[in-house]
């Protein structure tokens, strides 16, 4: 089949990519040429495990393809894949301008019959906007057919999910054109669920939503375990052994971070209230989320009393391992915390300081390693669970701290081995340990 895909991000990128490797005939088009410069030379703007790798590959074989013009990108292609973002407007819903122009585009670009496929996460009756926009354009010069396929992929596994999705979600009114996206889909070898439109782009929005859910409610729990003496593993260990709630997102922390859950349950909170709904659920499991993420810089106030000319190694920057994402990052709020307060931020991340920098407060001091952040401090905060956190032995901590007093937002250590050793163990909905 003749694909284009228009947007280069995490979705789009990837989307693309192993669509060329089962065999597609793939043309990604973005509107930044520097992305586009790269990726033709077979390098992903973006860190995701694997991705570099199958570029080259498909590139080589002859499958693959990069544009900044649309009209190029669509001159072949019988179906068009919007993966656009669809980032959060101020009072919280769902921007859509992206998805807009690129409905413009397609409208503009288009030589032939098109089914439009929208990838990205977009509120219900998004598709059938795009199909009005594109409509209003060719008149009846062309046809199209749209369909939602919303994206499960996780940033850090996206490639390995994009072949190992538990589901492939395709919704449209058309029959035909449901058939064209099973047949494009097939050779992943995942289970197809078929739907109408409306209901595939809220199974986007309430999957995210609950899974969210689940962490905010562990999370609390959490909380309530500190307070009670409990061990937030071993409840969260005890519950997901029960099949009906299983052990999946479960693991208490400091908060979801990232570009969807924030983004994608505050629109659904919008999405609700537009249709005079009180998503009150949801409202909480934000607010939860929102306290969460202070909840090391709470803890460190109450052990120090005064932040003031505290040395504060921050191991881990991005919103999860393996990541080179700073959407949403807890460490954004810790980090702006401590230096209000007059604390010295250290900090440290495998490979998303380059996108920390841009948002993180200008004061946050930057190095190049674990022990580096660690030397000299009085606190560290654990705030990413990237391997080589989770494998620094807590001797190094000892030799390099000032004061060896540990806040893990990602309970990375287990208390029996934080036993061995004389540091102090703050941790999440675990006993601390002094
Ligand atoms: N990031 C994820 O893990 C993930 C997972 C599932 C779903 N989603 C959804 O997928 C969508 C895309 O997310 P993302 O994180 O990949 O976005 P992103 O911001 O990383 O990338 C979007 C890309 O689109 C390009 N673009 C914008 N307008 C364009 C236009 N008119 N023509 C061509 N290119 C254009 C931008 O230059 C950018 O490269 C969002 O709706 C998001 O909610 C994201
Ligand atoms: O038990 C858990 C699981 C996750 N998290 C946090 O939740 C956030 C999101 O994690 P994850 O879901 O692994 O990453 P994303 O890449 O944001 O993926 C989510 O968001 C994507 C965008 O919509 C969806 O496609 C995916 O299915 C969905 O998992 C991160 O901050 C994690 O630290 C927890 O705190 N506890």
């Amino acid at each position: 089949m003749q694909i284009a895909v228009v947007g280069t991000g995490y979705v789009g990128l990837v989307t693309g990519v192993c669509l060329s490797d089962i065999g597609h005939h793939v043309t990604c088009i973005d509107i930044d040429e520097s992305k586009v410069e790269l990726m033709r030379d077979g390098h992903a703007p973006i860190y995701e495990p694997g991705l570099d790798e199958l570029m080259k590959k498909n590139i080589d074989q002859g499958r693959l393809f990069f544009t900044a013009n649309h009209r190029e990108g669509f001159s072949e292609a019988e179906v068009v894949y919007i993966a656009v973002g669809t980032p959060q407007t101020e009072n919280g819903e769902a921007d859509l301008r992206f998805v807009d122009q690129v409905a413009k585009d397609i409208g503009n670009n288009m030589n032939r019959n098109l089914v439009v496929v929208t990838k990205s996460t977009v509120p219900v009756g998004t598709n059938e906007r795009v199909k009005q926009i594109i409509s209003k354009i060719v008149k009846d010069k062309y046809e199209v057919e749209v369909v939602s396929n919303p994206e499960f992929l996780r940033e850090g596994t996206a490639v390995y999910d994009t072949f190992h999705g538990d589901r492939i979600v395709i919704g449209s009114d058309s029959e035909r054109a449901l058939a064209i996206l099973e047949e494009i889909n097939r050779p992943f070898g995942i289970p197809i669920f078929k739907t109408d439109i409306r209901s595939a782009e809220m199974i986007k929005y309430a999957s995210n939503a609950f899974l969210a859910t689940k962490i905010s409610f562990i999370n609390e729990i959490a909380n309530l375990c500190e307070k009670l003496s409990a061990n937030v593993e071993d409840v969260a260990m005890g519950m997901g052994m029960d099949d009906r709630i299983g052990s999946k997102f479960l693991k208490a922390g400091i908060g979801y971070g990232g570009s969807c859950f924030p983004k994608d349950t505050s629109a659904l909170v919008q999405i609700a209230s537009f249709v005079k709904h009180d998503f009150n659920l949801l409202k909480s499991v934000i607010e939860v989320n929102n306290d969460q993420r202070l909840l090391l810089f709470e803890k460190a106030k109450e052990r120090f009393g005064d932040l003031s000319g505290k040395q504060i190694a921050m191991l881990g920057l991005a919103f999860k391992p393996n990541t080179d994402d700073m959407r949403e990052a807890a460490s954004i709020t810790l980090s702006r915390e401590l230096v209000n307060a007059g604390a010295k931020v250290v900090a440290y991340d495998p490979i998303a300081i380059n996108n920390a920098k841009k948002i993180l407060p200008n004061e946050v001091e930057y190095v190049d390693s674990v022990e580096e952040a660690l030397h000299g401090a009085d606190a560290a905060f654990i705030v990413t669970e990237w391997d080589e956190v989770k494998n620094t032995n807590l001797d190094v901590y000892i030799k390099l701290m000032k004061s060896p007093i540990i806040f893990d937002g990602r309970n990375c250590f287990s208390l029996d081995k934080v036993e061995e050793y004389p540091v102090e163990y703050h941790s999440i909905g675990r006993p601390s340990k002094y």
